[in-house]
């Protein structure tokens, strides 16, 4: 069976209660996410999470937070634990995402446990990984990528690990002033991903989506990839005509649709 191709936002620090109910009402409508070649999903800021649920719950798009706690509970003020993840009605918990590390010093150490609590709540935790511009410039690209997914996965039970999502996110593809990817380079680091980590307890390996910098223009020859598993999209996904207009690219340009 062929798996579906990922397409997903995460709308990062953005939208209100407002604004995140009108983009799903737009996809609530929209045909093309209801094919089964695909499978959208939609990361809100929490203070968004549980309304999105709500307003997705009948459509095959999956929800998702963009961090949590490795706690169920406790004294851990301004924190989310896995628990309230899943009780709001989440499938994805987003870990490890580059604004994350760099911006609040979130260790691959700190991931891993993440990951851990994340798969015993029954969520997919969908691990961001990429290399900067500098460790890119040097030299260790796959290097520091493979060594931020076997931390993330230290300890994973090989039964879990048909939950586990990698997002390949280089750092200087992302944002504002990021440059993306060319689907040469982007296939090049799926196909190293893919080789340095395990495959899941029925022999297939672990979904690797790109993100950084997609856009309607290079969505397509990125899809096209068969090693590249689905696209996370940021800001050319944060109006829901974006989303709609690359999972309709990536979709025809994918092998074999
Ligand atoms: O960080 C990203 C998704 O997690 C990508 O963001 P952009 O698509 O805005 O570069």
């Amino acid at each position: 069976m062929t798996m579906p191709f990922w397409i997903g936002t995460s709308w990062k620090m953005n939208k209100t209660l407002g604004e995140a109910a009108d983009y799903c009402a737009a996809l609530h409508d929209a045909e093309l996410l209801r094919d089964p070649r695909l499978q959208g999903f939609v990361i809100p800021p929490f203070t968004a999470l549980s309304e999105v649920c709500r307003a997705l719950a009948d459509t095959p798009v999956m929800v998702g937070a963009q961090n949590m706690h490795w706690a169920e509970q406790g004294a851990f003020t301004g924190e989310i634990s896995p628990l309230m993840v899943r009780d709001c009605g989440a499938d994805i918990v987003e870990l490890g995402h580059s604004e994350r590390r760099e911006s609040f010093n979130e260790t691959d150490a700190a991931i891993n446990r993440k990951v851990k609590a994340a798969l015993a709540q029954g969520l997919r935790p969908l691990i961001c990984v990429g290399e900067t511009a500098e460790e890119k410039a040097l030299g260790a690209a796959a290097d520091t990528v493979i060594r931020q997914c076997r931390i993330a996965l230290g300890g994973v039970p090989v039964e879990a690990l048909e939950r586990v999502l990698i997002a390949y996110e280089p750092v200087w593809a992302i944002g504002e002033h990021g440059t993306p990817a060319t689907a040469e380079d982007a296939g090049w680091m799926h196909r190293r991903i893919r080789e340095a980590l395990p495959t899941t307890a029925q022999g297939a390996p672990l979904p690797v989506l790109y993100g950084g910098s997609v856009n309607p223009d290079n969505c397509a020859e990125l899809a096209a990839l068969p090693e590249i598993a689905g696209l996370f999209i940021g800001r050319s996904a944060w109006r829901p005509e974006g989303l709609l207009r690359i999972a309709e690219r990536a979709l025809a340009a994918r092998p074999g649709t």
